[in-house]
């Protein structure tokens, strides 16, 4: 199945309201050769979702949402309210949030429903440790992940998964082509096993100190599905770059 390719920026804790330049840039740039090859979206800071959405020329996502529509959850952000300033995607599950605020696979799945319930697309985002990886743990973790984090009704039209290696991620470092293939493979054959043959067309986006100067490599791998973004996404030109690596 022939399924095409998301490349998405994730601005993490990055950008002011001057930002707003940076995504025109972005947009200015994705010309008729770049459509062709990939989707984009930028998932920018809260404080810039409306702002970038209302500019109507990406489609635009949040990095987190609660699980809950709305009530007592002080300095937490709901789907509706997402979806209400005008985006598209929310990004759940990432390292950062597993880590930093203790989001387990019971949690990142009660998002990805709030994503759905909202009408928004999550990206559900999976990744090993070094220390899971040098201990031969990978695959484990990784398929924990993937069955604990996404819901039942999982298909490609309202979700998509990123593989982000923890320790790829700002780094530099990447893993192998050979490695991203065994852990996309992996998930991919997860999904099917799960959701039945739809999930051939579930996007399976790579992360992880993604360039320009690494992309056409990373992106030739079988099963994935496009690329999530860190800090290349924060300069037009890179993360421009990144989708013009596509053949
Ligand atoms: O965490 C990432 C995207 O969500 C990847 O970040 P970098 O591209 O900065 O390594």
């Amino acid at each position: 199945m022939s399924v095409k390719p998301l490349v998405a920026g994730n601005w993490k804790m990055n950008g002011l309201k001057a930002s707003v330049a940076e995504f025109e840039a972005i947009a200015a740039g994705y010309d008729a050769a770049l459509k062709a090859k990939a989707e984009l979206a930028i998932c920018p800071p809260f404080t810039l979702v409306a702002a970038f959405a209302q500019k109507g020329l990406l489609p635009v996502g949040g990095q987190d949402c609660h699980a809950k529509v709305s009530g007592a959850h002080t300095g937490d952000t709901s789907a509706e309210m997402l979806k209400d300033a005008g985006a598209t995607y929310v990004i759940v599950g990432h390292s950062e949030r597993r880590t930093d605020h203790a989001e387990t696979d019971a949690i990142v799945k009660a998002k990805t429903e709030a994503a759905w319930r909202a009408g928004l697309i999550a990206i559900v985002c999976v990744g090993e440790t070094h220390a899971e990886r040098t201990g031969g743990k990978t695959l484990d973790v990784v398929g924990t992940q993937v069955a604990g984090s996404l819901p039942d009704g999982t298909t490609a039209a309202n979700t998509v998964i990123a593989y982000e290696p923890v320790w790829a991620i700002g780094t530099g470092l990447t893993p192998t082509a050979a490695d991203v293939k065994e852990v996309h493979n992996f998930i991919r054959k997860e999904l099917v096993k799960r959701f039945g043959a739809d999930a051939n067309g579930i996007r399976i986006l790579y992360g992880g100190s993604v360039k320009p100067s690494n992309a056409a490599e990373l992106m030739a791998v079988e099963d994935v599905n496009g690329a999530l973004v860190g800090g290349a996404s924060l300069k037009a030109a890179d993360f421009l770059g990144i989708a013009a690596a596509y053949k």
